[in-house]
């Protein structure tokens, strides 16, 4: 029984959130297996951010519960897990005024493992630095982050997730906003961290490039109307059915 917990990254059990007593996701059962690059798709309003901001336990859900990894329960021990867990929130979300350098903002990715007092080792500045490199920002390193463009913001981001080194990566429309070469530039780091044994699940607009860049796919709206690999249930009845409006779909639910 525990092994097969083992083997899913993240688990969820008759999830239901609400805001303002509307629910938003609706009774969601859920296995995310350990390893897969997973696409989390639907349309505007659909619960995509809530459903990730439901399994890092930043909203409290009416019912439900979320399990990591190991089977701890939200709540309970996500503490404890945190280090393992890595989040690339929606660059709108985040408030860019906040004085910090890119350096400073890829080294906070590093304070799970390091505490909040103790200072940064060489070897975390070098992995911050490395890892500056790869997404292809290292000569912004002491740049102030509110002094970059959107997608250059994005780029700091995801590197500070990186040098996180988690295991379970959440990461909320990492492409919305960017140019093709820094499309292409997250693409390869994904299936880096695929190749590492990682889990990453991604809010994702673009269907069409569903299919290359995912091998697994949760298609929600209110309810999650398939979940699985790609070649299974990304097809057209299932999309055509989770893009129809959240209305339709909250009445035959109740
Ligand atoms: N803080 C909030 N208070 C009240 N309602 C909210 C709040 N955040 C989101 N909602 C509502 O919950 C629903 C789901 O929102 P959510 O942001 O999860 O959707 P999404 O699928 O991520 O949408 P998008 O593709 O537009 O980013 C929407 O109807 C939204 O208006």
């Amino acid at each position: 029984m525990e092994r097969e917990r083992e083997d899913y990254a993240v688990e969820l059990q008759d999830l239901t959130v609400a805001y303002d007593a509307k629910p938003v996701l609706w009774d969601i059962d859920l296995k995310i297996p350990q390893g897969k690059l997973m696409a989390v798709v639907g349309p505007n309003g659909a619960g995509k951010t809530t459903l990730i901001k439901a399994m890092l336990g930043l909203l409290r859900p009416v019912s439900g519960a979320v399990r990591f990894l190991n089977g701890n329960d939200n709540g309970g021990d996500l503490r404890s897990l945190k280090n393992r867990i890595g989040y690339v929130p929606q660059s709108g979300s985040v408030d860019w005024d906040f004085p910090a350098t890119v350096q400073d903002v890829v080294l906070m990715g590093c304070y799970g493992k390091l505490g909040w007092i103790r200072r940064p080792r060489k070897a975390d500045l070098a992995l911050a630095r490395q890892t500056l490199q790869k997404v292809g920002m290292a000569e912004y390193a002491s740049r102030q982050i509110s002094q970059l463009s959107g997608g250059q913001q994005q780029r700091v981001f995801l590197a500070r997730a990186l040098v996180q080194e988690a295991e379970v990566y959440f990461m909320d429309e990492p492409f919305k906003g960017v140019d093709a070469q820094t499309e292409k530039a997250i693409v390869l780091l994904l299936k880096e961290l695929k190749e590492q044994g990682k889990t990453v699940v991604v809010v994702h607009h673009d269907l069409q490039t569903v299919a290359n860049y995912f091998d697994w796919v949760t298609l929600i709206n209110l309810r999650v109307v398939a979940s699985g690999p790609v070649e299974e249930v990304f097809h057209e009845e299932n999309v055509q059915k989770t893009y129809r409006s959240t209305g339709k779909l909250l009445r035959s639910t109740v």
